[in-house]
């Protein structure tokens, strides 16, 4: 698949500050990539650098495979980011009237208004609007262009559940037909139900990249429960792919490294185990695992 952009050993300092660090990111085109992070992981300052917003300190930055702001500036990539301004007295028909006349080829603007959600408050002027109709004006605009590439930041901050729904059933037309989407979220849910692949950051660095799958199974693997008579947490953790063990509740809870071993372990050594289940590790605890403990030791190697 060829390439839509490529960040490559991305570093921006804002002072003692270490937003981002060597940084490298590659996305083919047709993929909805979430860039998924706790509060000042270095999003928002990745997305700025890939739109050719803010320079980096140290890196490449290439957009279907020429510069960011030739992308921008054709029209091939677009962005919706967090507050951008919007003139109060202007009416989202006019911002998108606008928006249009800057490309030779913008989409309809009545197809704007339909993929956007916008139609019904299109003639009403911005500064009567509630923050998740904002929201949608500026994707709205960020389509007028009709773009290969959008880039959001925090797109669904300020829509309510049902404005958060109709937004992302938008995005995946948008995405269906090939084209390529990044986003940033610290929500997780988005990014497990959205994105083809989630690249975790923390302190500006990828701490993991790959699809939620493989997300999930590189930080945590699967956890094993049976009940297992007889046996104490010290046997069991001694299995071959177990990493740790407890009991909980009269069953044995093991996490393991590669549950397929564990299993064929579990059972040559404890052949009467009964009520065995095997469950994959929620992205949520992946995430937490990855980003909430300052203290624990980041995993080995990214996936990609
Ligand atoms: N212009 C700036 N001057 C100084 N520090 C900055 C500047 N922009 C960002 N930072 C700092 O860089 C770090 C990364 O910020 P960034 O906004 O990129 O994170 P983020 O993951 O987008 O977070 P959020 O979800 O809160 O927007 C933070 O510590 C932030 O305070």
């Amino acid at each position: 698949m060829s390439e839509a952009f490529s960040l490559r050993g991305l570093t921006k300092r804002f002072g003692p500050v270490h937003a981002v660090e060597e940084l490298t990111i590659e996305v083919s085109r047709g993929e909805v990539v979430a860039l998924l992070g706790p509060n000042g992981a270095g999003k928002s300052t990745t997305i700025d650098m890939l739109l050719g917003l803010t320079r980096p300190d140290e890196g490449e930055v290439r957009v279907f495979g020429g510069d960011a702001r030739a992308a921008v500036d054709a029209g091939r990539m677009a962005a919706m980011v967090q507050n951008g301004f919007l003139l109060r007295d202007t009416t989202p028909a006019e911002l998108v009237g606008l928006m249009r006349s800057m490309y030779r080829e913008p989409l309809p603007a009545a197809e704007v208004f339909e993929r956007a959600g916008i139609t019904d408050f299109a003639n009403r002027r911005c500064g009567k609007l509630s923050g998740g109709q904002l929201q949608r004006v500026r994707y709205a605009l960020a389509l007028a262009g009709d773009p290969e590439l959008l880039v959001l930041d925090e797109p669904t901050a300020a829509m309510d559940v049902d404005g958060r729904r109709s937004f992302w059933a938008s995005m995946h037309e948008f995405s269906a037909g090939g084209r390529t989407v990044l986003f940033a979220t610290h929500y997780l849910a988005e990014a497990e139900d959205y994105a083809d692949r989630v690249v975790l950051v923390r302190h500006g660095r990828v701490v993991a990249d790959g699809t939620v799958a493989e997300v999930r199974a590189a930080v945590s693997g699967r956890v094993l429960r049976a009940v297992v008579r007889g046996a104490n947490k010290v046997e069991l953790a001694a299995l071959s792919g177990v990493t740790t063990a407890r009991i909980q509740g009269g069953r044995a809870e093991l996490a393991c490294a590669d549950s397929d071993l564990a299993i064929r372990a579990l059972l040559t050594t404890f052949p009467d185990a009964s009520d065995i289940e095997i469950t994959a590790v929620g992205l949520e605890e992946a995430f937490l695992a990855l980003t909430g403990d300052e203290h624990t030791d980041e995993p080995e190697g990214a996936l990609r």
